[in-house]
């Protein structure tokens, strides 16, 4: 069947009954369009785990801490819906602002925990707009499972929380960040990079990768974190909002690895915003 795109919650809901009737699963894939390999693998990983698959394309305002990012986000339905042709998604959920928060919409799903610090500190809002829309979407499509990319690793931990909290019954699966032959994480914002911040871009992933192999065999993170931010000024980054080492699960501050640990780091390269991370798990383990 080919691909439908759907506007309204009731022409979705309507879809989903039809193969609840038939007994298919349902996965969904919630994305803000300009899709890439990264969000082809979480629908790959949706159809591996389900019938059905929607993905849904809404590029949500109320998570944008910004006007001008909000602006400048890239939007490409057509090249979008042609994109997921070939990978048998059924329906491609794209509705409007007045869909999604028409009607006197007055509720925000906030997360508290790991919502704080990080990019939780730096883009004030930004969790609560995300724990808003994507409870809405998991309940609109009723999914049994959600697919979401580690790139975005502490929104990954907030829909968690939301999900165990609220008790939505859709299982959200983290899927492994896909990344460029130079290590550079996908993301839709890279196109706004300029040829020459393309080229200083890896350095971000490169120094994650050095620093969390020191961090592994030991090493306190104070002094690594310190020469982690360094090196990424070095590299040409004009700005580096955060490089933390977090435990794993509850995101908290740790000093070293002895545990399953996180090592994330967001930066400014001109006008554009990149973030990243790895686990950083102690040697021996
Ligand atoms: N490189 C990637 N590998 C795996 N999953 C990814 C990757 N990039 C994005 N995703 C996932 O795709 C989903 C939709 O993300 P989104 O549409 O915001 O794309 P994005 O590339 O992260 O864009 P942005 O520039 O907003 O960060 C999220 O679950 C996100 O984690
Ligand atoms: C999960 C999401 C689609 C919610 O708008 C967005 O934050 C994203 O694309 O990662
Ligand atoms: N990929 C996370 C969505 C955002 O940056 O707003």
């Amino acid at each position: 069947m080919s691909l439908s795109i759907l506007r309204t919650v009731a022409d979705l809901r309507d879809r989903v009954q039809t193969w609840r009737r038939a007994g298919e699963r349902v996965a969904v894939v919630p994305t803000m369009g300009a899709l890439h390999e990264g969000h082809l693998s979480l629908v790959r990983a949706g159809r591996e785990r389900a019938e059905r698959v929607i993905v849904t394309l809404f590029v949500n305002p109320k998570q944008f801490n910004n006007a001008s990012d909000l602006a400048a986000y890239p939007r490409t339905e057509a090249d979008d819906a042609a994109k997921l042709a070939p990978f048998g998604v059924d329906v491609l959920f794209a509705p409007g602002v007045e869909e999604m928060y028409g009607n006197g919409f007055a509720t925000t799903v906030s997360v508290s925990g790991v919502s704080e610090g990080l990019c939780g500190a730096h883009r004030p809002g930004h969790f609560d707009g995300v724990a808003t829309v994507v409870s809405k979407l998991l309940l609109q499509s009723g999914a049994d499972c959600a697919l979401f990319g580690e790139k975005d690793y502490q929104q990954l931990l907030v829909v968690r929380r939301l999900v165990a909290d609220l008790n939505i019954p859709t299982e959200i699966i983290g899927c492994p960040t896909v990344r460029e032959a130079d290590g550079l994480a996908l993301s839709s914002r890279n196109v706004r990079l300029t040829p020459e911040e393309r080229r200083k871009a890896p350095a971000i992933a490169n120094v994650l990768r050095e620093t969390a192999e020191r961090l592994a065999s030991g090493m306190m993170a104070a002094p690594a974190l310190e020469a982690a931010r360094s090196a990424l000024e070095a590299a040409g980054f004009d700005r580096v909002e955060y490089f933390d080492l977090r435990d794993a699960e509850t995101l908290l501050p740790i000093e070293r690895v002895d545990q399953p640990a996180r090592l994330l780091a967001a930066a400014w390269l001109g006008e554009t915003r990149l973030i990243d991370n790895l686990p950083v798990i102690p040697l021996g383990n």
